[in-house]
C-alpha cells in the first residue's frame, strides 16, 4: 500500500485525489485536511479512516473532534496542524491540493521530512520556487506536477534532459471571456466569470483562468519545475483544452500530451509515477472532436499574463507581490466587493509600489505577502 496525506482534501483536486484512491484500492490515506468544511471532512474520515485530520479553523476543528469522537482519528488545528499533517510518519507523498501561498510552509515541512510532493498548489512554487526546488534536491524528494499543463510537459519530456529542449508550449483555454474586449469586461459578473468553458475547478483558479493570471502563474511554475528560462516558454491558446501542453525539442520535433479535461489523469500519474494505471473515464474521440485550433493569447486585454511575465522578470519578491495581490483581489471579487477589471488594477498598483527584495527567505516572502495585503486593504 502506498501511503499519502492530502492538504486540501475537501476541494476540487482533493476530492478527485480521493476518487483516484477509491478506484485503485492500493493507496492508504493517512492524513486529510481542510480550511473549515467539517461536513465533508467527517464523511472522508468515516470512509478513509485516516490517522490525522488537520483543520485550519480552530472552532471548526473543535466541532469536528466532537463529531468524530467515536473514531480513532486525531484532530489538529491551525498552521501547526497543517505542519503535523505534512510531516506525519509513514507517508510517502503529500498531495498539495490547498489553494494559495498558505501552502508554502507545509510543503517545506514535508520536503524536510523526506516526502515526495504531488504538487497542485502552484502558488507555492510561484512565490517560493527558489527555496523549494533546491531544498527538494537537497533532501532527495521528487516534486511531481499535478497541474494539467505541467503534468503534460512532464509526460512529454519523458525523462529527456533539459538541454534537449528548445521551448515549452503551455496551452491555455482562453477562459470564459476569450474574444471579448476590455470594454466588454467592464460589465462581466461573478457568475459569468465562474463559467469555465472546459474545466470544473475551485472558484479561485476559475477566476484566475478568466483573467489569464492562471496562465501567468503556470509560466512561473514551469520555469521552476523544468529549469528553463522565461524566453523558452510560450503560451498558446487552444480553446478546446484537448492538448494539455507540449515540448518542442531542439530538432524541431514537438511532443504533446492530449486527453479529455479530467484532472484524475494528472493526479493518478503523479501518485503512481513512473507507472500508468487504467483510468475509467471519457476518452478522446477525434472524429467527434473534429478540430483542434490555436490562437495567440490577447495580452492587451487579459493583463494577467503580461503582468505575471513582468513579475517573473523582476524576480526576487515581485512574484510574491503579484500572487498575494491576486489572491486578495480574487477573494474580494468572489465576495462581490470589486469588479472584474479591478483585479488588474490591484495587481498592477501593488507591483508598482514594491521595491524588490532579491532572493527573499521564507520570512521575507511572508512579510511581503502581509505588507501587500495591508496596502491593498487600506485602498480597496
Ligand atoms: N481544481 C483544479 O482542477 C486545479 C487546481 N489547481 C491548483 O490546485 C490548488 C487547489 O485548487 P482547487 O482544488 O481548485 O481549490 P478548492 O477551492 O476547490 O479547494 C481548496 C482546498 O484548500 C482548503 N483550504 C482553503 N483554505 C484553507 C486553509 N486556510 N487551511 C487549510 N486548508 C484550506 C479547502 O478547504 P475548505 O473546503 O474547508 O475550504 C479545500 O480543501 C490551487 O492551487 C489550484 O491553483 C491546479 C490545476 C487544476
Ligand atoms: C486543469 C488545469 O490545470 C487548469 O489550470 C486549467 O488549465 C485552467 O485552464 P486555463 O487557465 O487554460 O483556462
Ligand atoms: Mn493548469
Amino acid at each position: 500500500m502506498k501511503k499519502i496525506a492530502i492538504l486540501g482534501s475537501t476541494g476540487s483536486i482533493g476530492t478527485q485525489t480521493l476518487d483516484v484512491v477509491r478506484a485503485n484500492g492500493d493507496i492508504e490515506v493517512l492524513g486529510i485536511s481542510a480550511g473549515k468544511n467539517i461536513q465533508k471532512l467527517e464523511e472522508q474520515v468515516r470512509e478513509f479512516s485516516p490517522r490525522l485530520v488537520a483543520v485550519w479553523d480552530e472552532n471548526a476543528a473543535q466541532e469536528l473532534a466532537q463529531k468524530i469522537q467515536d473514531t480513532d482519528t486525531k484532530v489538529v488545528a491551525g498552521m501547526d496542524g497543517l505542519l503535523e499533517l505534512a510531516a506525519m510518519p509513514d507517508t510517502e507523498i503529500l498531495v498539495t491540493a490547498i489553494v494559495g501561498m498558505l501552502g508554502i510552509r507545509p510543503t517545506i515541512e514535508a520536503i524536510r521530512a523526506g516526502k515526495d510532493i504531488a504538487l497542485a498548489n502552484k502558488e507555492t512554487l510561484v512565490t517560493a520556487g527558489h527555496l523549494i526546488i533546491p531544498m527538494a534536491r537537497e533532501y532527495g524528494v521528487k516534486i511531481l506536477p499535478v497541474d494539467s499543463e505541467h503534468s503534460a510537459i512532464f509526460q512529454s519530456l519523458n525523462g529527456e534532459h533539459k538541454d534537449e529542449v528548445h521551448k515549452l508550449l503551455i496551452t491555455a483555454s482562453g477562459g470564459p471571456f476569450r474574444g471579448k474586449s476590455r470594454k466588454d469586461l467592464e460589465s462581466v459578473t461573478l457568475e459569468d466569470t465562474l463559467k469555465h468553458p472546459n474545466w470544473v475547478m475551485g472558484q479561485k483558479i476559475t477566476v484566475d483562468s478568466a483573467t489569464l493570471v492562471n496562465k501567468g502563474l503556470e509560466v512561473m511554475e514551469a520555469r521552476w519545475l523544468f529549469d528553463v528560462s522565461l524566453d523558452q516558454i510560450q503560451v498558446v491558446v487552444q480553446p478546446q483544452s484537448v492538448i494539455h501542453s507540449m515540448v518542442e525539442f531542439k530538432d524541431g520535433g514537438i511532443i504533446a500530451q492530449l486527453g479529455t479535461p479530467d484532472m484524475r489523469l494528472p493526479i493518478q500519474y503523479a501518485l503512481y509515477y513512473p507507472h500508468r494505471r487504467y483510468l475509467n473515464g471519457d476518452r478522446l474521440d477525434f472524429a467527434k472532436l473534429g478540430q483542434i485550433t490555436f490562437e495567440e493569447p490577447d495580452m492587451d486585454t487579459f493583463l494577467g499574463l503580461p503582468m505575471a511575465i513582468q513579475a517573473a522578470k523582476a524576480g526576487g519578491s515581485m512574484p510574491t507581490v503579484f500572487n498575494a495581490a491576486n489572491e486578495l483581489a480574487v477573494s474580494k471579487f468572489l465576495h462581490k466587493k470589486i469588479r472584474f477589471l479591478d483585479i488588474y488594477d490591484i495587481i498592477g498598483q501593488s507591483m508598482e509600489r514594491h521595491k524588490v527584495i532579491e532572493n527573499p527567505g521564507l520570512e521575507e516572502i511572508l512579510e511581503t505577502e502581509s505588507d501587500t495585503y495591508q496596502w491593498i486593504e487600506s485602498r480597496w
